[in-house]
């Protein structure tokens, strides 16, 4: 009776053991008044109160509806279990910090009744869950399976931006992904379903990533053309500079782009383990989740908190490529979670540093449609692994590539080029404007840190990392001699030409800035736009509009460089 007093969360934990014989060997270990305690096994404590619930494969029988009495849980795993009865219906007030529900193979009943505009997971698959899917609101949801339930009923709304497995083997779903309604439904729970009613058979169950839906939209009204036309004036000055620039301008990126393509991303794929890495007693603290392990090494972010070090470590994984700060793999996870693991390299990053480790928890708070997001972050024994969401479609250099490489392709059409570009804007400016003292800096823009997401939209990657790195001016790839750099060649004497690196960083000790961001996205802008693709109607007079853009934003002298939200701006014209 005291306990139950003593701790708010107490009760609901009772009320399940309760309903679980002893073969639940785990829940022996819950006794005594304090689940916190750290000696209930399978509980993890934020702050005092129960935030996340690790039952997999524990053998649990009865109701899952007491756990879901825990108003501050945010992960909830019980899958592979024998659970059954009904999920109580639930919504941002009964579980108003509900992430991640992991439900899949138990013999739950009854509807899927959830709006969670935060829910980032739910794995349902396997169970005995009926009727329609009009009570189902996941916006946000990035992982996402009902497979193999007996569901009926049409997939509407946002739900249809899931594969066709993450619905498959159900009673009778139909409508996009899978086959068209042959009739229309009701949506009454638990009717039988008219026989003859398509059923989809998409193969598999495996778990579905779909783009990050925006958390925060940022520069997206449309602005007016005189801004913009102020804006050229007062930045380029006469008509006469504008024209030569532009002249300048195609001719170097027409160059750029046959010249100094990087054949990283051409070298052959080859798998490799993540190997080397152990685990020691890193701590870690300012309110990030430390994944399902406790006293680990691996922090984990938002929607990251299903991460184990011990699946990362045991990942069967596949060389992405190499770049200065380290080595990126694709990782796919014994529990079907595919991320990108960046191993970042041990000359660049030496060592523990604050600062450094500071700065990643500031990333790992990023999240942006535009922006890849950053799950997970181990430091140990000097190595260092970011974990990311992993994007399928490669980066904007090797479509770069695709496109100059084999003449001409609609791969790289005029529109895409410009959704990509304006996309990588909107990234850039969520990162400029992110609330963060000092104000957080991107430091390495460059076609191969602009990734596609599976529907081929831009995402920023890599924040501020290269402000981190040991030595970047040993690393930076120097040009062609002949090249003509507008950098070197608008001041003599400078030697230090970085690719996409804004001039002022070629002094010794300087630091990347938010101008030097915008020198290196009008860098790429420039690249893109004078990208071979096909020829559009309109398409001459704006790509005359995003190259002045691209100028604006490589003028020599940072200060006079458009703001990144100028920017936006000036590209809304052409959007
Ligand atoms: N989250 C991700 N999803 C999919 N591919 C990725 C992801 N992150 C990086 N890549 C790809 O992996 C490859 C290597 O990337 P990496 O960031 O290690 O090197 P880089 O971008 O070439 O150089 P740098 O170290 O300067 O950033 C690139 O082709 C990149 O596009």
């Amino acid at each position: 009776q005291l306990a139950n007093v003593a701790h708010q969360d107490l009760p609901f934990l009772i009320s399940f053991k309760s309903h679980n014989p002893s073969n639940a060997t785990i829940l022996e270990t819950w006794v005594g008044p304090n689940p916190c305690s750290g000696s209930w096994l399978g509980v993890r404590c934020s702050r005092g109160r129960v935030a996340g619930i690790f039952l997999d494969d524990a053998a649990l029988v009865g109701s899952v509806a007491p756990l879901l009495g825990l108003t501050q849980i945010r992960v909830l795993a019980v899958r592979n279990n024998s659970l059954s009865g009904p999920l109580p219906p639930l919504n941002s007030s009964t579980s108003p910090r509900l992430r991640h529900l992991l439900l899949s193979h138990n013999i739950l009943t009854g509807s899927l009744s959830l709006s969670l505009p935060s829910l980032v997971t739910l794995r349902a698959e396997h169970n005995r869950f009926s009727g329609g899917l009009q009570e189902l609101r996941v916006p946000m949801a990035t992982r996402f399976n009902v497979s193999r339930n007996k569901l009926v009923g049409e997939i509407s709304g946002s739900l249809s931006r899931f594969p066709g497995s993450s619905f498959a083997g159900n009673l009778d779903l139909c409508g996009n992904p899978l086959p068209t309604c042959a009739h229309a439904y009701n949506a009454v729970e638990n009717t039988t379903p008219n026989a003859t009613t398509s059923v989809a058979q998409s193969p598999g169950t495996a778990e579905t990533n779909t783009s990050n839906s925006s958390l925060n939209s940022s520069g997206n009204g449309r602005f007016s053309k005189l801004g913009m036309t102020a804006l050229v004036a007062t930045g380029i000055g006469n008509t006469v500079l504008i024209t030569a620039s532009l002249a300048i301008s195609v001719a170097t990126f027409i160059y750029i782009r046959r010249k100094l393509r990087s054949p990283k991303e051409d070298a052959p794929k080859s798998s490799a383990a993540l190997v080397g890495f152990e685990e020691d007693e890193d701590r870690t603290r300012n309110g990030e989740d430390k994944c399902q392990k406790s006293g680990g090494a691996l922090v984990c972010f938002e929607g990251g908190e299903e991460l184990r070090l011990e699946s990362l470590l045991k990942a069967s994984a596949e060389v992405l490529g190499k770049g200065v700060s380290g080595s990126t793999y694709k990782a796919v996870l014994e529990d079907g979670i595919v991320a990108a693991v960046k191993r970042l390299s041990a000359l660049q990053f030496p060592g523990r540093s604050k600062a450094f480790d500071r700065h990643v928890r500031l990333v790992g708070r990023l999240r942006h449609r535009h922006v890849v997001s950053l799950r997970g972050y181990c430091s140990s024994n000097g190595e260092r692994l970011l974990v990311y969401d992993y994007l399928p479609n490669g980066s904007l250099q090797s479509l770069l590539q695709i496109n100059g490489g084999g003449g001409r392709t609609r791969s790289l059409d005029w529109g895409t080029r410009k959704s990509i570009m304006f996309g990588a804007a909107q990234g850039l400016n969520y990162i400029h404007t992110f609330p963060a003292r000092p104000a957080l800096v991107h430091g390495n823009v460059k076609p191969s840190n602009i990734l596609l997401d599976e529907r081929g939209g831009a995402c920023v990657s890599e924040c501020g990392l290269m402000r981190y790195a040991a030595s970047l001016q040993q690393s930076v790839p120097q040009p062609p001699e002949e090249f003509l750099d507008r950098a070197t060649a608008a001041a003599p004497g400078r030697s230090g030409w970085r690719g996409y690196a804004a001039p002022e960083l070629a002094a010794s000790g300087a630091r990347a800035t938010q101008e030097s961001d915008v020198y290196s996205f009008g860098m790429v802008l420039l690249e893109v736009v004078t990208a071979k693709g096909g020829e559009e109607e309109g398409e001459a007079e704006e790509t005359m509009g995003m190259v002045r853009i691209g100028v604006l934003c490589t003028t020599e002298a940072p200060e006079e460089r458009p703001r990144m939200a100028q920017v936006l701006t000036m590209m809304s014209e052409f959007i």
